[in-house]
Parts: C-alpha cells; sequence; structure tokens
C-alpha cells in the first residue's frame, strides 16, 4: 500500500478565516466518526491521545474564530447520539462531560474561576471533593419508592440507551435502597467499570473462544454492558461506583461529600480513595499520590475529578454547554513513549494463527520496560483494521520505523502511530509470509463467511504436523481451566516437547511408565531433583480422573472455549456419548448427530463445524483415544429432560427475593429450560419479583404465564 506522508498541519495562528472553517468542518466530521466508533461500537480506532489531540486543534480554533463556532461544533456537545439497539430514554437532568485540566495551572485557574464567580473573599476557602477518575461508561439509576426501575446510557447527555435488565445483572447495583427516608424518586448516578485482572482474563476466554477481544477495560465494560443478550452481561464481570445523582425529589445532604456517605449508605460502592481537601495545594498532593498509584489500582483510572462541596455554591455555578463550571478533570499523562521497531517476529498459536509480534527497542512507558507490541496481524501492520477501513490514517508499519508504543493499564502495549519524519529511506513494506515459520507448510486467510472478505488471520494449513501447532496445543491442555497439572507449565512442556518427550497428550500420563525404563532419568535433568520429579507424578495421577468439561475444553478445539465445552458437557453426559456423537456428526449436516449438535442453545454452526472438522481427522480421534486408554473422564451431570419445566423458555425479571438471579438461572438449567432476558413470544414463563417493570407488561401483553417467585419453587420442586 502505498503511503503518502503526511503534511504538517497549518499552526491554528497561522489559519485565515475561510482555512479555519474548512479545517472546522474536517475536524468535525472525524471527531464525529471516532465518537461513533468509541461511544456506540465500543471499538475506537485512535488512542486516546490522539482524539483529545483533535479536540484539542478544534477547541483552539474556535477560540480564535468564535464565530465560526456552532450548534453541531464537537465543542458544545457530550457523547454520542444513542443507536437504535436500545429503547432510548431521555434525561430528566442532563449528563454532562467534564472540563479538562492537563497541569496544576489549569487546576490553580480552576479554583481562581470558582471564587471569582461566587464571589468569594480572601479568606473563604472552597473545599473540594477529590475523587479518581473511572475509566468507564457513566450509568443512570432511577429509583422509585426506592426500587430500581431504570438503568440508562449517558448517550448524547439529553438521550440515553435503556439498559435496565442489563443493569440488574451487576452485582453492585442494588435493587432496593437501603434505610428509612428514601426519597421517592432518586436517580444515582456513577461509573460501570471492570477490574483489569477480569478484563486480562475475560480477553484470554474470549481469544481462546475466538470471539470479540476489547482493546481496554473501559471499551470492555461498554461493550459487556451494552449487550442486547442479558445473560451476556450478566456473565461479564461488571461493577459500579456511585458518585453522583440526577433528579431527585428531595436532597438527603448539603454536600458533595456527604452525598457521597449517603450513597454508600444506601447500598452503593463509592470509592474509597475519595477525599475532602481545603486547598489547591491539598488537591494537588492527592493528585500525585493517585498517580503514584495508579498501577497498583484494580481498575483504570485517567485522571482525579475535582468537584466545589458545597451543593448550594454547585448550584450557583451551574453549567457552560457540556460541562459544569463547578468540576474539573484533571487527566494524567497519556503512558505513551517513543521507540525503534527493531523487528518483526511471528509466532504460530494453537489453532495455526500466526500472529505477528513487534521487536522493540526497550522503552520505559509509565514505569514500565516495554520490548514488545502486538501487531495483530497482516492487515494491521499494513494500515487496515478489521472493518476494512484505515487505521493510522492508512499508514504502514515499517522494521526500522520510529514509533509510538501506548500501554493503558495492564493491556499489551500497541503501536498507535508511526512516526513518518524519521523512516529511514531503505525501508520496505513488511512482507507477511505466506508460510509457517515452524513448519514450512502454506498459511493461508479463508474467507471470512459474514463478510466475504478474507479472515484477518493467517493460517498454516498443517494443524496436525505442525509443531508449533503441537507445541501450543499441548500449552493448552495443561493450562488452569483444562488438566491443570502442578509442576507441568508452559516452560516445562517447552523442554519436554523440544526434547521429544512429550509430544501428544497421552505422553504426558505414560511419563512416568517411560522414566522407569529410560536411562536417562528426569531426575537427573537440570532444574529437576528426585523431589520435584516425585511431586509431577503425583500431580500427574491427580488428573488421571478429570471432569469432562475440562477434558473437552483441554482438546484445544478451534471455537471451543470453556463455556462451550460445558454446554457440550451438560449436552452429552459422558464421554463415550460425546466422541460417538461428534464422529456421528461427521456424516454430514444432514445427520440427526449433526442436527442435534447444532441444536444445543449456544453452540451454532461455527462450533459444530469445528467439532466435526476434528474429529473427521483420524489423527485427532487416535490421540483422544490413546488419551482415554490413560485417564477416566468423569461424567456430567446432564440436563433434565423429564422435569416440568424441560424445554421451556424462562425469564426472570424484578428484584427477586427468595433466591438470587444466577441460582435461579442454574436451576432452570439444570431441569433443562432455557433461561433468556428478554420477554417474546417463544417465553414460556416469566418469574417477576417485586419492581418487575417492562418486561412484566411485556408478558402480559403477550399473554404469557406470569409467576410469583413461590410458584417457581413450587413448580421446580423447591429445587
Ligand atoms: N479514542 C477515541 O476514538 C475516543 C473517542 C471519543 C472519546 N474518547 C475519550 O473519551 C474521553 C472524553 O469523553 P467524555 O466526554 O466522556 O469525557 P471524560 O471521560 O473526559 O469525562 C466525563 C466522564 O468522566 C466519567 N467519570 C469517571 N469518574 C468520575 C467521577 N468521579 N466524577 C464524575 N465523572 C466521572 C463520567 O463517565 C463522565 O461522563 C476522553 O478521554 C477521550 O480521549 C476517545
Ligand atoms: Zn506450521
Amino acid at each position: 500500500m502505498a503511503v503518502k506522508p503526511k503534511k504538517a498541519p497549518i499552526a491554528v495562528d497561522k489559519l485565515t478565516e475561510t482555512q479555519a472553517k474548512v479545517e472546522l468542518v474536517r475536524l468535525a466530521l472525524e471527531i464525529e466518526r471516532h465518537n461513533e466508533a468509541y461511544y456506540n461500537e465500543d471499538a475506537p480506532k485512535i488512542s486516546d491521545a490522539a482524539y483529545d489531540e483533535l479536540r484539542k486543534r478544534s477547541d483552539a480554533i474556535e477560540a480564535r474564530f468564535p464565530g465560526l463556532v456552532t450548534r453541531d461544533s464537537p465543542s458544545q456537545k457530550v457523547g454520542a447520539v444513542p443507536t437504535g439497539r436500545f429503547a432510548k430514554v431521555p434525561h430528566s437532568v442532563p449528563m454532562l462531560s467534564l472540563g479538562n485540566a492537563f497541569s496544576d495551572e489549569d487546576v490553580t485557574d480552576f479554583v481562581d474561576r470558582v471564587r471569582r464567580f461566587l464571589k468569594l473573599g480572601e479568606d473563604e476557602i472552597p473545599a473540594i471533593v477529590a475523587e479518581p477518575k473511572i475509566d468507564g461508561l457513566s450509568l443512570s439509576l432511577r429509583y422509585e419508592d426506592g426500587v430500581l426501575v431504570r438503568g440508562a446510557t449517558r448517550g448524547d447527555g439529553s438521550v440515553g440507551e435503556d439498559v435496565t435488565a442489563n443493569v440488574r445483572t451487576i452485582a453492585d447495583i442494588p435493587h432496593k435502597l437501603k434505610g428509612r427516608n428514601i426519597p421517592a424518586v432518586c436517580e444515582i448516578r456513577g461509573e460501570v467499570y471492570m477490574l483489569k485482572k477480569d478484563f486480562l482474563a475475560l480477553n484470554k476466554r474470549q481469544a481462546e473462544a475466538e470471539d470479540t477481544v476489547f482493546a481496554n477495560p473501559r471499551n470492555s465494560a461498554a461493550g459487556s454492558l451494552r449487550q442486547k443478550d442479558v445473560s451476556v452481561t450478566a456473565s461479564r464481570p461488571l461493577k459500579f461506583f456511585a458518585y453522583a445523582w440526577g433528579e431527585m425529589s428531595e436532597m438527603p445532604a448539603k454536600t458533595q461529600f456527604k452525598m457521597i456517605e449517603w450513597m454508600e449508605k444506601a447500598g452503593f460502592v463509592t470509592n474509597p480513595l475519595t477525599t475532602l481537601c481545603d486547598s489547591v495545594e491539598g488537591v494537588l498532593k492527592f493528585y500525585r499520590k493517585i498517580e503514584a498509584q495508579r498501577a497498583k489500582l484494580g481498575y483504570d483510572i485517567d485522571g482525579v475529578v475535582y468537584k466545589v462541596d458545597r451543593l448550594d455554591w454547585q448550584e450557583r455555578l451551574g453549567f457552560i454547554t457540556r460541562t459544569p463550571r463547578w468540576a474539573i478533570a484533571h487527566k494524567f499523562a497519556a503512558e505513551q513513549a517513543t521507540t525503534v521497531l527493531n523487528d518483526i517476529e511471528i509466532q504460530v498459536g494453537r489453532t495455526g494463527a500466526l500472529t505477528p509480534v513487534a521487536k522493540l527497542a526497550p522503552v520505559t512507558v509509565g514505569g514500565v520496560v516495554v520490548q514488545n507490541a502486538t501487531l495483530h496481524n497482516e492487515d494491521y501492520i499494513k494500515g487496515i483494521g478489521n472493518d476494512g477501513q484505515p487505521i493510522r490514517e492508512g499508514v504502514d508499519i515499517r522494521v526500522g520505523d520510529t514509533v509510538i508504543v501506548q500501554r493503558a493499564g495492564d493491556v499489551i502495549p500497541q503501536i498507535v502511530s508511526v512516526v513518518l519524519d524519521k523512516r529511514p529511506a531503505s525501508a520496505k513494506p513488511y512482507k507477511f509470509p505466506t508460510v509457517c515459520p515452524a513448519c514450512g507448510s502454506h498459511a493461508v486467510r479463508e474467507e471470512d463467511p459474514k463478510t466475504g472478505r478474507p479472515d484477518s488471520v493467517r493460517r498454516c494449513t498443517n494443524s496436525l504436523a505442525c509443531p508449533a501447532q503441537a507445541k501450543e496445543r499441548l500449552k493448552h491442555f495443561v493450562a488452569r481451566n483444562a488438566f491443570d497439572i502442578d509442576g507441568l507449565g508452559e516452560k516445562q512442556i517447552e523442554e519436554f516437547f523440544t526434547d521429544g518427550l512429550v509430544m501428544s497428550p497421552v505422553d504426558i500420563f505414560t511419563l512416568e511408565k517411560r522414566d522407569a525404563r529410560s536411562q536417562k532419568k528426569l531426575a537427573d535433568r537440570e532444574g529437576f531433583g528426585a523431589t520435584s520429579v516425585r511431586n509431577l507424578f503425583a500431580a500427574i495421577d491427580a488428573r488421571r480422573t478429570i471432569a469432562l468439561h475440562r477434558f473437552i475444553f483441554a482438546l484445544g478445539i478451534r471455537h471451543v472455549g470453556e463455556g462451550n465445552a460445558k454446554l457440550l458437557a451438560r449436552h452429552y453426559g459422558t464421554v463415550e456419548a460425546f466422541r460417538a456423537a461428534m464422529i456421528a456428526a461427521g456424516e454430514g449436516p444432514q445427520s440427526e448427530a449433526y442436527q442435534d449438535l447444532n441444536a444445543i442453545e449456544g453452540v451454532g454452526a461455527v462450533v459444530a463445524n469445528a467439532l466435526v472438522e476434528f474429529f473427521r481427522e483420524p489423527h485427532s480421534v487416535k490421540a483422544v483415544d490413546d488419551l482415554l486408554g490413560e485417564i477416566e473422564v468423569q461424567p456430567a451431570e446432564k440436563a433434565k429432560t423429564d422435569s416440568p419445566i424441560a424445554g421451556k423458555t424462562v425469564v426472570f425479571t424484578g428484584s427477586l427475593e427468595k433466591f438470587t438471579r444466577e441460582e435461579a438461572k442454574a436451576t432452570a438449567e439444570r431441569l433443562g429450560a432455557k433461561a433468556s432476558g428478554s420477554v417474546s413470544k417463544k417465553t414460556d414463563y416469566v418469574v417477576a419479583g417485586p419492581g418487575a417493570g417492562s418486561k412484566l407488561a411485556e408478558a402480559n401483553k403477550l399473554g404469557v404465564q406470569v409467576l410469583t417467585e413461590d410458584e417457581w419453587l413450587a413448580l421446580v420442586g423447591g429445587a
């Protein structure tokens, strides 16, 4: 792909009014495009820092030519207009953004502005509440008579999306407010976020199942909350901090700080770092303390928010278009650094995917030395995103390039841009290999049946004999959620595989026998000893009995992640039934076995085809059978087919009091029913607890049978 070197933009103070007008329109369109990707698709195309640059330029031009500001200007708007995916909810009190401070001086200016506006005397110091700025998405929760009735996203500030059902699955969010004297109407606002460790684990599971992986915890939280299928949201580890409010029929307190204390009493989780400060020095001290703790906090924050404590003063200060005058966000500097790309290395994964990794000249980014960065795939290097649209403005990445690396939280470092001015004349576009570096077989990009475009991933076609794939499959086999053998991790597999000791899963279980006969004892190896070998054999023996779902997951079949493995285990019950069904399904899509497999709720054609493909291969079946000769697979508890609710679809709604939603769903599934998040004509029962709203109404409209919690318990036999 030809790369047009970018022209440096004209400095703001050199623009003519006509140029400024054109530039503002161009910037507005570009910002709008990024807003759409960020807020509505949860998949930003550029870094936050690059986005903020666009906005800063737009703001600077507007500051020079105030006559050019229009109602459509980015400086006048919040977020993005919601998509049609969810019902729309007008906010009775708008949900705004925050002004930014980037330096200590900006903070001093903010406090001075507040003082001037309020005409405070020299000795009158406005107390300020400092709160970490959680990097998630804001949410408004409406309680009527203490009962949660609606959850809505910010949207464009005046209209948000109705995510009530999704919100009810978040454990931090009370369905009922605690305490007496709860105002009749309370709108509590705060941030939905995901812990960094939960985000990493989720991405790992998503990658294993070849499902969407998220760029950072914020996108992951936003993408998880904004799901049409509520059970998907329920399965995601979302959390919530309360820090603000919208419509309140009465105010329970007179200051910001006391309001937060009240929210905590009412049953919300509030951020424990929140601090009441009495001077500019105080807030700046807090800022530095939080900045130092940032990497150690369990969640991502992108700054500190300062708010005037007295609510009567907040009221007087009011708003300027999209931001309050009584608050400001003091942002942290982006965790970016410039370095040189020395090489691109291709790694071959368990399913044959060729993944390029950037080898960087070591550089410290946000306190951590970075030497590798992900390059995702071939198109990414060329400057093309997953949707076929340009990324980094279409600039490709070449060995020898000077690049800007970004590390957000614990996320794998990424290359956000290339410094074209520093590109060596000799740098050539990267040629992605078309053969596997591990085995020399052809590596191809299959066509994605959904889009008709080539899949973004190039794969080695030699799935059986490719040593790289075999080794990665073994690593997967012993992983934590698979066989999880103590003392046999990636490092040992790497070693045993290279030495020909363990080439296939069964070899793990014959290791002790073979070692007894061998001249070269394991105990004599570097780094091993009699005790560690004894422990290793004991750990292997402990796994000779394994749960069916772990066994299925351990096989490392494409698209079969932990969730699917559980569904399959529950459906087939025993390893014999599973094996027989998979082989029978290989007879073709018309076969009864295939139809049965494809009909398992949550499985679908992609997974079914991957399973069939695996079991069609005699070598895979042999590997499975060899393994079964050495181990015992425990049967799974099969979903019942003779229960009164077998085959029915059930929806739980309202704040359940006799059991948790998770329990109720598990019971339903165990008894062979499907728990769904939304009511339709296909719903058989709606189980409604107190405060049930739109779903109950929908059920009544469609004539779906509605049960109380007690009636449900009677139906399932108190199970
Ligand atoms: N990369 C991209 O393409 C892209 C596109 C759009 C926006 N963005 C990023 O989004 C941000 C701008 O978006 P914004 O308008 O939502 O503003 P913002 O994130 O800068 O500030 C407002 C938000 O802060 C949040 N917040 C967290 N803790 C808070 C607290 N204690 N008190 C009050 N609010 C708190 C709220 O959700 C609130 O809506 C920037 O960081 C920008 O870089 C990036
Ligand atoms: Zn290969």
